[in-house]
């Protein structure tokens, strides 16, 4: 049986300003499977990201239930979301926010001691993930703007790693990237996800999405498409390329 780790039930966000109500998601009722890449697509203003920062306690429902990992967060302050989102969620976003004035692997560590204060165990973690995703002993003195994009997003996923979460979201994560420095984040975000890790990425873009085995297809915020597919193979990319377009063309995309 797949084990769900998100779970909503009516989960609605409206934003207010200037006297004017904007119902962005609109009781959306979503079970996410622990081990899945899920990817969520839609058009621009759709609530994509709304929908993320929701479901990963970055930011409040206006009204419905989320329930993440057997937690209610919305019976969390503000402090314990805190801790929550710590102990359980890694972001990777289109900008990348590493430290200028640290290095590589004191970016990854200043996050790892948040939770785990033995340095000899997380240096050795780091070393680690960071040579998973191809960011060699040569580059870890090295400062942020010594690094390209590619690479420093690659450090962003390690640092969203360091302290073993149970969901990594991304938001846009090669939105900023060329297309080779695109390849090598969907590499890592790939081989992460093989090795177990489960992903929640938002994109338009379709070439990312085709990374994941789930796309949900959001529309004025509602839910109108959910999609399976197989895990992420270069053989079978042609035929997954049809079946992502087929559908995102039955979603008006
Ligand atoms: N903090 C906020 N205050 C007011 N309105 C907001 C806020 N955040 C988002 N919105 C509005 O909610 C709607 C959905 O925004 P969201 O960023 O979730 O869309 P999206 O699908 O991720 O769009 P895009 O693909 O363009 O990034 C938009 O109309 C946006 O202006």
């Amino acid at each position: 049986m797949p084990n769900i780790i998100i779970k909503t039930e009516k989960l609605c966000k409206t934003f207010s300003s200037g006297g004017i109500q904007q119902h962005v998601l609109k009781n959306l009722d979503i079970s996410l499977i622990e081990g899945d890449f899920t990817v969520i697509m839609g058009s621009s203003g759709s609530g994509k990201s709304t929908l993320l920062y929701a479901i990963s306690g970055m930011d409040k429902p206006t009204l419905g239930e989320i329930n993440f990992a057997d937690r209610n967060l919305a019976k969390l302050n503000n402090d314990q979301l805190a801790v929550f989102r710590r102990n359980n969620c890694g972001f990777v976003f289109q900008q990348i926010y590493l430290l200028d004035n640290m290095s590589v692997l004191d970016n990854v560590l200043a996050s790892g001691l948040l939770v785990n204060k033995n340095k000899r165990e997380l240096v050795q973690k780091a070393k680690k993930l960071l040579m998973q995703v191809g960011i060699n002993e040569n580059a870890w003195s090295k400062f942020p703007t010594q690094l390209s994009g590619g690479e420093a997003q690659r450090v962003g996923i390690v640092r969203a790693l360091i302290n073993n979460p149970r969901i990594l979201f991304a938001d846009e994560p090669t939105g900023a990237l060329n297309s080779a420095a695109s390849d090598s984040v969907l590499d890592v975000l790939t081989n992460e996800n093989q090795n177990g890790q489960s992903i929640v990425m938002v994109t338009h873009d379709m070439k990312t999405a085709l990374r994941g085995n789930r796309i949900l297809y959001l529309r004025d915020g509602v839910i109108c498409g959910d999609l399976q597919l197989s895990a992420f193979s270069e053989k079978e990319y042609a035929e997954r390329h049809e079946k992502l377009g087929t559908f995102l063309a039955e979603m008006g995309w």
